[in-house]
């Protein structure tokens, strides 16, 4: 299979990933409580929220037209001594009242308790180095000095997209599971 594409993660992807990275990547439940099995607090920075225009992936995936503005988030989520996951949430801007109120909690919050909020997919890939996904994650890694300049990291992420129940509200959230991630080990 090839993973250079986003690729669905039912049992015949899982099959073909390496354990370690199919037990973070495929996990259906929200990923803050399992990064909670390693840390005594989950720590999450939120990079920027705000008005964006998506990347033609995000826009697709979305099925909203390239060039209208959404509301974007961008967050860290932290393992016991770094960051393990870059994560991007994007919605149009009717969607924003959704996640307005979250602040520093974790979208995981929102997505696991509200009962109307169903996710629609979960994808996995295996980042390519032109992606925008991929270049957002390493200039993350670069402005924070976690990486050099020459380093291009393989980087596994996965993608969800959550619809609330007979509305049109809806996001996508793409994780990007960073290099001191537990599933490169
Ligand atoms: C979606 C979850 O929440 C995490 C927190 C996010 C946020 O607060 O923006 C985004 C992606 C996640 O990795 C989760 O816990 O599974």
């Amino acid at each position: 299979m090839n993973f250079n594409n986003w690729q669905n993660a039912d049992d015949t992807a899982i099959k073909e990933l390496p354990f370690h990275v199919a037990e973070w990547l495929a996990e259906f439940g929200s990923l803050t409580e399992k990064l909670s099995r390693y840390v005594d607090q989950v720590k999450l920075d939120v990079l920027c929220e705000g008005a964006d225009i998506l990347t033609a992936e995000e826009a697709s995936a979305l099925k909203v037209s390239g060039d209208v503005t959404c509301q974007v988030r961008e967050v860290v989520l932290y393992g016991p001594q770094s960051p393990w996951i870059y994560a991007r949430t994007s919605m149009p801007l009717t969607s924003k009242h959704l996640i307005e109120k979250l602040g520093s909690k974790p979208l995981g919050s929102i997505l696991f308790t509200d009962e109307e909020l169903r996710r629609q997919f979960l994808q996995v890939c295996q980042l390519q180095e032109t992606s925008q996904l991929y270049k957002s994650a390493i200039r993350y890694l670069k402005n924070e000095n976690l990486l050099v300049d020459s380093e291009k990291p393989k980087l596994w992420a996965r993608r969800s997209l959550w619809k609330k129940k007979d509305k049109d509200d809806g996001m996508l959230v793409c994780e990007v599971f960073l290099p001191d991630a537990p599933l490169y080990r």
